[in-house]
């Protein structure tokens, strides 16, 4: 079914391309009838700004969704389905540290959906990382894939852990532990892990490694692995550099200027940040403030990202770098600018700050960086929002790439790759403007709206037995 017809759904349906189109009533009221064994408590009904603020991540991605469901005449058992994780999975990994002391972590591995495909999705490390933000990353994981039109489902992982306060013996320890507990729910056509905040390819090297003796050599088990240990060329810049390409996008459609004559704000440093500023400022764009953890460094006349980088790179902090002014990290959000990318944790963007951001736009290279009662004043400011799960899908749409040149042994040239992806971008984007242009709706709910119609799709036509 192209773009066009599905942007019809639910008043049509083809069972496929031959077959005559089936009355959707009836397709509903089977399926009414099959979700009738999963119970009946949903309640994707409207919500109140009251409740909003104390929302946790995954009541926040849930509300997103529910806004989408307003536009879409989905039966409430088939609601319930889309909101809910089919798996979760909590283990406790214990490690002995270098001193001889013996420490416990927790770790999650979530699968939303699989209805697409494998489940997919990153693993994050952090010492914030719960339930309840791996059930929301899991849950975004599914639309994104879905916006992305990439044949996965949506997972996420994590363990509750501050990296930085590990030794490398440590982490690889950990690493090989996490994958011993959650061995048999991952592997190449089941749930693919990959990158996230505090996991690089390194990580993931160890990743292959063990599941590999575990179960035999298994390059697609999971992605963001090293260019020389079956990786691909362009994962580790994809998600910066499909957010320019997201920007672009924006900038375009809705006439805001074009990145030459742009300044950018970016909210985290590390590969998605990085990478974003470096590209935006390859394409033209002038990134005149930076944050990390340790605070903002700012320069008006734009930054010279690449000195910057190699700065960080030898070791020294963001805020000694002697090309521009240092500020608190805080600030960063509210530094006048055209576009302000948030590329770091969640939940940065909110009802008490959003009236203090001086952008246009926001392009939300994190994942979940805008609470819902954030993403309201910026609506009513009329600030367009890029949502994170369009503006970040680059990176495992290049994820996709790396497990297809897996199951093939073949590999791309880098051209290829970041054309591939340029492709996947532009069309993901036109997909979702169409939507947002002919309902008249917000650009988050808009690519909601496309996943949702994606996803559901599937799983209607793959059934319930
Ligand atoms: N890696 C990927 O391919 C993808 C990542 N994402 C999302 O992008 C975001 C960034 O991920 P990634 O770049 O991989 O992670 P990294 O760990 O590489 O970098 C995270 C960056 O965020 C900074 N940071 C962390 N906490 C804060 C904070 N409280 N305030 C300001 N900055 C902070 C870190 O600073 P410091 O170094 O000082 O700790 C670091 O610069 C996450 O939301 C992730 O889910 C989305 C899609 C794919
Ligand atoms: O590359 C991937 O498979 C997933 C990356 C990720 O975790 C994300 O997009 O949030």
């Amino acid at each position: 079914m192209s773009d066009e017809e599905y942007r019809d759904y639910p008043l049509t349906l083809h069972t496929s391309l031959h077959r005559p189109m089936l009355p959707i009533s009836a397709m509903w009221r089977s399926t009414v009838a099959l979700l009738g064994r999963i119970g009946s408590q949903c309640s994707a009904g409207t919500f109140s700004t009251t409740a909003v603020r104390s929302l946790s991540h995954a009541e926040a991605t849930n509300t997103f969704i529910k806004e989408a469901l307003v536009e879409l005449d989905y039966p409430e058992k088939l609601q319930r389905l889309l909101l809910t994780p089919q798996r979760e999975m909590t283990v406790e990994l214990v490690l002995q540290m270098d001193s001889g002391e013996i420490e416990v972590f927790n770790a999650y591995r979530v699968q939303h959906n699989n209805s697409r495909g494998p489940y997919k999705g990153g693993l994050r490390y952090h010492p914030q990382v719960d339930i309840d933000d791996v059930r929301s990353l899991a849950s975004l994981m599914t639309w994104k894939t879905a916006v992305m039109d990439i044949p996965f489902g949506g997972a996420k992982g994590g363990i509750t852990v501050d990296p930085a306060k590990l030794s490398e013996r440590e982490l690889e320890k950990l690493t090989r532990k996490l994958v011993m507990a959650i061995k048999e729910i991952i592997g190449t056509y089941e749930d693919i892990p990959a990158p996230d905040m505090n996991t690089d390819a390194r990580v993931m090297s160890w990743i292959f490694d063990q599941y590999s003796k575990l179960k035999g050599f298994s390059p697609g088990v999971v992605t963001g692995k090293p260019v020389y240990l079956h990786g691909s060329l362009g994962r580790e810049a994809a998600t910066g550099r499909g957010t320019a390409f997201a920007i672009r996008e924006v900038l375009r459609a809705t006439h805001l200027g074009r990145i030459p004559d742009a300044k950018f704000v970016i909210q985290g440093f590390g590969n998605v940040g990085a990478w974003a500023a470096d590209i935006l400022t390859d394409m033209g764009g002038k990134v005149v403030a930076v944050s990390d953890v340790t605070g903002a460094m700012h320069n008006e006349k734009g930054l010279d990202i690449k000195a910057l980088r190699a700065h960080m790179a030898s070791g020294k902090r963001l805020v000694d770098f002697t090309e521009g002014s240092a500020a608190p990290a805080k600030d960063i959000l509210a530094t006048p600018c055209d576009v302000l990318v948030p590329a770091a944790i969640g939940g940065v963007i909110t009802e008490a700050n959003a009236g203090q951001l001086a952008c246009k736009v926001v392009a939300e290279a994190a994942n979940g960086p805008t609470t819902p009662a954030g993403d309201a004043v910026l609506r009513d400011r009329g600030i367009v929002v890029l949502p994170d799960i369009y503006t970040n899908g680059g990176g495992v749409t290049v994820s996709y790439f790396e497990w297809v040149h897996n199951l093939q042994n073949f590999t791309w040239e880098e051209d290829d790759v970041n054309r591939k992806l340029e492709r996947k971008m532009t069309d993901a984007f036109a997909a979702i403007w169409a939507i947002s242009k002919s309902k008249g709706i917000p650009l988050r709910t808009a690519a909601f709206v496309v996943a949702l119609q994606r996803v559901t799709r599937a799983e209607i036509h793959r059934g319930f037995d």
